[in-house]
């Protein structure tokens, strides 16, 4: 394991609840973190077709799943000798149906900054600095769930996942809701936390364009396993669209 390893997998395997296949199979890869003050940190994309195993992927890298057989590490250590509420403050995860479990907007954003029983004046300074960097409009902050569309949603999850400032921001297809505008927004956002020396960043998602805007490295899953792992600039971006069209159209002929 290189010196400065941040996130690494070792052969990782997810079997299903009755064992028989895989979900994951021997994944291994490893995300270096900065070495005196390397910038910009990683930009990871992972793409692949539905059910290839991507969000089972990031549910692994935060420990909200563990894995069958194989080890994660944190900057060196494996998980067991990690408390999981401690990862999880680093590694923290954003899924694509954001819940606000019958909080408000503003509520759901101080929420994990009260578990971590950090000073009222700090929860309060984290906020401001996120909402008025998100531009998060003072009337959405009030709303519960119900009262906000999905993108408005969205946009919340991804601030109270910011305010946490985690070494790590896992984000599962944080563009699916949003419009051209705040996609826009988002990926000048990942890459300037990226430049800056702030997040590493590992994103699942379906729009290519986004993808190919966003990553410096591309893993490319099929069927549980990892295919391939480069660098941005040895992909080729039409081969990878090309392959998951001809999955997206294998997959439409068994469901048909
Ligand atoms: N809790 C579970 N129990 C059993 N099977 C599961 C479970 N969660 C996911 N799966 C299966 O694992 C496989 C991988 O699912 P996963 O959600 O990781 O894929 P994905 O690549 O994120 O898909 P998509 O692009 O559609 O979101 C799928 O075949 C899915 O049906």
């Amino acid at each position: 394991m290189s010196e400065s390893s941040l996130l690494k997998l070792e052969a990782v395997s997810v079997r299903t609840k009755l064992g028989s296949s895989y979900l994951l199979n021997k994944i291994s890869f490893e995300i270096e973190g900065p070495e005196d003050g390397d910038r910009p940190l990683p930009r990871v994309a992972i793409v692949g077709s539905n059910g290839s195993g991507k969000t089972t992927l990031l549910r692994i890298l935060n420990r909200s799943i563990s894995p069958s057989e194989g080890t994660v590490y944190l900057e060196g250590r494996p998980a067991r000798e990690v408390d999981p509420l401690q990862w999880r403050q680093d590694v923290v995860l954003v899924l694509q149906e954001a819940k606000l479990l019958g909080m408000t907007a503003r509520e759901a954003i101080a929420y994990p900054l009260k578990l971590r029983k950090l000073a009222r004046s700090h929860i309060q300074q984290r906020m401001t600095t996120w909402i008025e960097r998100l531009e998060i409009p003072n009337e959405w902050l009030d709303r519960g769930e119900t009262q906000l569309s999905g993108g408005q949603r969205q946009w919340i999850a991804l601030c109270r996942a910011l305010v946490l400032q985690p070494k790590i921001l896992l984000l599962d297809e944080p563009t699916s809701a949003l419009d051209n505008k705040r996609t826009a927004e988002i990926l000048t956002l990942l890459k300037t936390l990226s430049d800056t020396g702030q997040t590493t960043t590992v994103v699942v998602n379906h729009q290519l364009e986004f993808v190919e805007q966003f990553c410096d490295r591309l893993l490319y899953l099929q069927e549980g396993e990892l295919r391939s792992d480069l660098d941005s600039s040895q992909v080729d971006w039409s081969a990878i669209r090309g392959q998951l069209l001809e999955a997206k159209i294998e997959s439409e002929r068994e469901w048909s």
